[in-house]
């Protein structure tokens, strides 16, 4: 069953999805395809200073159509015959209101450019009052309902951006049947279900976002949500009580999209789960090793025997989960809410010009304006990079911290923001961006220490997604900065190539997804290793990056 047969894994991000084609016997890609979503490009249905971040369902299921379509085409028409399965992962906690069909309401008459109606992307931060209100709710509970998601609820998850759309729009209240993940409504889709009651809810999405727990017998009682505001009251009963882990069927591909996809309707299709812990079993993982997710935002894995974890709870990561990563273990969750966007946003300060004065030059036309434009875009954060490389790393220098937007881990809070400080006359691009970058490397170093101090060591760092495998700058200075080598993963959609070993295993291909990784994971074609000459200074500097840090905690609002 091996020999000639391929899987196709999906992944979708923040700002694209990409899908692939790999080989189950060895896991050698075949063809991939990228697809970076058109609404979302445009910036349509979000709100940036507001913390509004959405999308439209139809930029994922024409990145769907397109990227299965596009790889099926490279790959050829005896490969496309051989597809046993496909699964899928999405950025997390990514959920949308739907009607009783299961049907995101953005794809109704009525709703089409309502942005309540659309996927509440996980770094849309609008219900940072609802989450403050269901950590203080929840201290009235004997149960301590927080306890596996870290002990503190965050804006980016599944019941404040709930409560906050019922709360926020009538239309969207009056039709939201039901509330769906971004990980379990592809599937859903693809399987052509009909009533959300057949949706199968992935355990990873479940357990992190959704405060499910085997030892609450599923969701805290209604009461939790009801008491907390009568808009909730009802919900549970519409939303789930068991759960799958991703090695499991979701079904096959209904008829309506094998046609659109040009594949038969024996295709399995696998239990979604998020991208982070996907990629953590593409990135092949092992148990107290951390792998790091680096993209827009970073999110970190971490697997242990659930024997290791009994009776332990880590305080202020994004919670541990019974078979979350890898089916049998415990999966834990930590990360940063921005990563590559930190970069972004710098690329994008100084863009500036380029986007509102260049247009008005009457020394070139519009396409020399446009195509000047895209050139300088896509050069800037690399040419930072390179002249940031060269500058002596000194004791005061300009320094940042990476709360651009918010605080993910460790301890939740979205309200506390990015800073950056010792700016003078002299501080340019380069050494600014170098501030930034190393803010980044200390949030991630934070969140090592806090496994670390509670018990959870970590062995070994794995690095995958956008930002490991287009700066080696970044990985040579996080290397440094935890003072441990990283391995970086060969495989260039890693993410994908998780959710293609998922699927191996949901089609039966393989009895484990731990057997799926074996076999198709291709290992690391790179490791950066800590310059130990550069430990004092870094110690010096992260000391410096905690006073700050503690600074900017104390200037922060709080509801
Ligand atoms: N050369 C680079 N150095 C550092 N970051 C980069 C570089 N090129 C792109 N990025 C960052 O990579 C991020 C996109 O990573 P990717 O994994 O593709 O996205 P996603 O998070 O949607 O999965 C963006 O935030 C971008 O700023
Ligand atoms: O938070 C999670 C998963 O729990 C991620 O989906 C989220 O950080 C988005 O990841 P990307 O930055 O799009 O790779």
């Amino acid at each position: 069953m091996k020999k000639d047969s391929f899987v196709i894994g999906v992944d979708y991000g923040s700002d694209s999805v990409r899908s692939v084609i790999v080989d189950t016997s060895n896991g050698r890609e075949l063809a991939s395809s990228v697809f970076y979503y058109p609404r979302w490009q445009k910036g349509l249905f979000c709100d940036a200073p507001q913390n509004q971040f959405r999308q439209h369902p139809l930029d994922y299921t024409e990145g769907l159509e397109q990227t299965i379509k596009d790889c099926i085409k490279k790959a050829g028409v005896t490969v496309a015959a051989n597809i046993k399965a496909i699964s899928v992962d999405t950025t997390g906690s990514t959920p949308v209101a739907v009607d009783e069909s299961g049907t995101p309401l953005a794809l109704l008459p009525g709703f089409e450019n309502n942005p309540h109606a659309m996927f509440v992307l996980w770094k849309d931060h609008t219900s940072i009052k609802e989450a403050s209100e269901i950590n203080e709710h929840a201290t009235k509970f004997d149960i301590n309902y927080l306890q596996y998601v870290g002990g503190i609820y965050s804006s980016e998850w599944f019941w404040a951006k709930l409560l906050r759309t019922l709360r926020t729009d009538e239309a969207v209240r009056k039709a939201c049947y039901s509330w769906v993940e971004h990980c379990d409504w592809v599937p859903f889709l693809l399987t052509g279900g009909k009533h959300i009651a057949d949706m199968k809810r992935g355990r990873c999405s479940a357990g992190h976002k959704a405060i499910w727990a085997a030892e609450f017998g599923g969701l805290p009682p209604d009461e939790f949500f009801s008491s907390l505001d009568p808009l909730l009251k009802g919900f549970t009963s519409r939303l789930f009580k068991d759960t799958f882990t991703s090695d499991q069927s979701a079904g096959t591909l209904c008829k309506e999209w094998a046609d659109r996809l040009g594949l038969s309707t024996d295709v399995v299709i696998g239990v979604g789960a998020f991208d982070a812990h996907m990629g953590a079993v593409g990135g092949q993982i092992e148990p107290y090793h951390l792998s790091k997710v680096m993209g827009t935002s970073t999110c970190d894995i971490l697997v242990a025997p659930n024997a290791d974890m009994s009776g332990k709870l880590v305080k202020g990561i994004c919670g541990q989960v019974d078979g979350s990563v890898i089916p049998g273990m415990a999966g834990l969750e930590a990360g940063q809410s921005a990563f590559g966007d930190t970069y972004a946003w710098f690329r994008n300060l100084l863009e500036w010009p380029l986007q509102n004065l260049l247009a008005q030059s009457t020394l070139i036309d519009a396409q020399t304006a446009a195509a000047l434009q895209d050139e300088m875009a896509g050069k800037i954060i690399p040419e930072l990079s390179r002249q940031a490389a060269l500058l002596p790393i000194e004791e005061y220098s300009e320094l940042a911290i990476d709360w651009f937007n918010g605080r993910r881990t460790p301890d939740a809070n979205q309200e506390l923001k990015g800073a950056i400080s010792g700016l003078g006359l002299g501080s340019n691009a380069p050494r600014v961006f170098k501030a930034l970058a190393e803010a980044t490397c200390f949030g991630a170093k934070k969140i090592v220490d806090r496994f670390n101090s509670e018990g959870v060591p970590v062995k070994g760092l794995i690095g995958i997604g956008g930002v490991a495998k287009k700066s080696p700058y970044i990985m040579q200075m996080m290397a440094d900065i935890l003072n441990m080598p990283i391995r970086i993963h060969q495989f260039e959609h890693t993410c994908a190539l998780g959710a293609a070993m998922f699927a191996a295993t949901a089609a039966g291909i393989y009895p484990t997804v731990e057997e799926a990784m074996a076999a198709m994971g291709g290992g690391f074609d790179k490791e950066y290793i800590p310059q130990k000459q550069l430990e004092a200074i870094y110690n010096i500097r992260y000391k410096q990056y905690n006073q700050l840090g503690g600074f900017v905690e104390t200037q922060t609002k709080s509801y």
